[in-house]
């Protein structure tokens, strides 16, 4: 976190927090509130229904972990609430438990709402107005998200009371990230088979193919190693809170201003925190970074890297695998495929793509003389892109053929 020690301290809030949570607080080594936590603590423990944004990485989990701690106490100590008193869940999860008859929520007296803006985006919406459909009317509801969506207004409107607070600590600064995140951009290549079998470099990957248990295996690895990079996908984007993380390398780019976001909130966690960021872009899709400008997120240009190592002889070991090639098509099919999914679909725009630049970058000498089907895969496939879908087929059968 950016925020340093003019803001106020804990302590200052001594009238509503209890002994017991304050020893915790300052065991926990902090002295001072972060920006979001000054203005979310005392009305969020006043009962009010609040909503509010703050940048990855600004201490927003405290900010509602506190008053719920807070009112979970005061409520055992006035009368022994028998059964759990904190439920953790996905939408989808927590709304199946409803559904039984053993899960009695008529008691609930706060609805936390973390990572909102996803919540839409993930299709929760359904589930989300069924949960509050039945909770019970008189409770304290909050929302939290890193970034502003048009979609939670109608949420608020649905979930929480007419005096709700509105707070917003990522507008009034400069920027949309951190202070202590350094970033810029420079196309180079990452292959986390290449790094792990033939350079023996300290390295672990995750992504949403691996069941929970080797998913939970690879976090826990990669929270008590020393050195060890970790190859991932989105799905470690957001919500894991590891400290020092040093850097954060987006080989295949974001699919838009938000994701940049909290991806890079991966890294300078943490008061004072510091950390780096690398945007990997082709040329053509530079225009990216004026998107990140416009949401004051503001890079360093990488102009020489003079630290290149030379792995020309570990890609000739690797590539003497047909198994590693085979490796390499099928990356460099999921990079193209990408594409579909980009928001930004004129600045991330697949006719713009040399295939056989794209296949180097792999590390594969030429354009594979495999069939790549390109295009719009059906989900994302609505009627007025079929001329654009097939127009990039067409340019891509092209390349391929030439
Ligand atoms: N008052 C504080 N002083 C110092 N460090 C803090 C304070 N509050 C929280 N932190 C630490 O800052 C880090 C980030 O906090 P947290 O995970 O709550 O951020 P967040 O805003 O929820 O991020 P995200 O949107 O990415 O989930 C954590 O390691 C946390 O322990």
């Amino acid at each position: 976190m950016e925020e340093e020690n003019d803001n106020p301290k804990f302590k200052s809030l001594k009238d509503k927090l209890s002994k017991r949570t304050l020893k915790s607080i300052k065991s926990m080594g902090f002295k001072h509130m972060t920006a979001i936590q000054a203005e979310v603590l005392p009305k969020a423990l006043n009962g009010c229904d609040v909503v509010a944004t703050a940048k990855t990485g600004s201490g927003k989990t405290l900010a509602f972990l506190i008053p719920i701690v807070e009112a979970v106490s005061k409520q055992t100590m006035e009368n022994q609430a028998p059964g759990v008193h904190v439920v953790v869940a996905t939408p989808g999860r927590l709304f199946d438990h409803m559904r039984t008859k053993e899960f009695d929520y008529k008691h609930v007296n706060c609805l936390v709402l973390d990572e909102a803006d996803k919540i839409f985006q993930y299709g929760f919406e359904e589930d989300l107005k069924q949960i509050i459909g039945r909770l019970p009317k008189k409770r304290q509801t909050m929302l939290f998200s890193a970034t502003e969506a048009d979609t939670t207004q109608a949420l608020i409107k649905s979930a929480m009371k007419e005096d709700v607070q509105s707070i917003n600590t990522s507008e009034d600064n400069l920027r949309a990230t951190v202070k202590g995140l350094k970033q810029g951009c420079k196309s180079v290549v990452f292959h986390y088979e290449f790094f792990s079998k033939y350079c023996q470099a300290a390295v672990l990957c995750i992504h949403g193919k691996m069941n929970q248990a080797d998913r939970t295996e690879t976090i826990s690895n990669f929270y008590n190693a020393e050195k060890v990079a970790l190859f991932c996908t989105d799905l470690a984007a957001r919500g894991l809170d590891i400290p020092a993380v040093d850097w954060i390398v987006q080989f295949d780019p974001p699919s838009d201003t938000n994701e940049y976001i909290h991806r890079v909130g991966r890294t300078a966690r943490g008061l004072g925190a510091a950390g780096n960021a690398v945007l990997l872009l082709r040329p053509e899709e530079k225009e990216f970074v004026d998107y990140l400008h416009e949401a004051k997120i503001y890079l360093d240009k990488f102009e020489s890297w003079n630290r290149y190592y030379n792995l020309q002889s570990k890609l000739d070991e690797a590539f003497s695998d047909p198994g590693f090639h085979k490796l390499a098509v099928d990356a460099l099919e999921g990079y193209i495929r990408a594409f579909e999914v980009k928001k930004l679909k004129h600045v991330f725009n697949l006719l713009t793509l040399d295939l056989n630049a794209a296949a180097r970058s792999f590390g594969l000498k030429e354009k594979p003389d495999v069939d790549i089907r390109v295009g719009f895969s059906k989900k994302h496939r609505p009627r007025k892109r079929k001329a654009m879908q097939e127009a990039l087929t067409g340019h891509i059968s092209k390349q391929l053929k030439t």
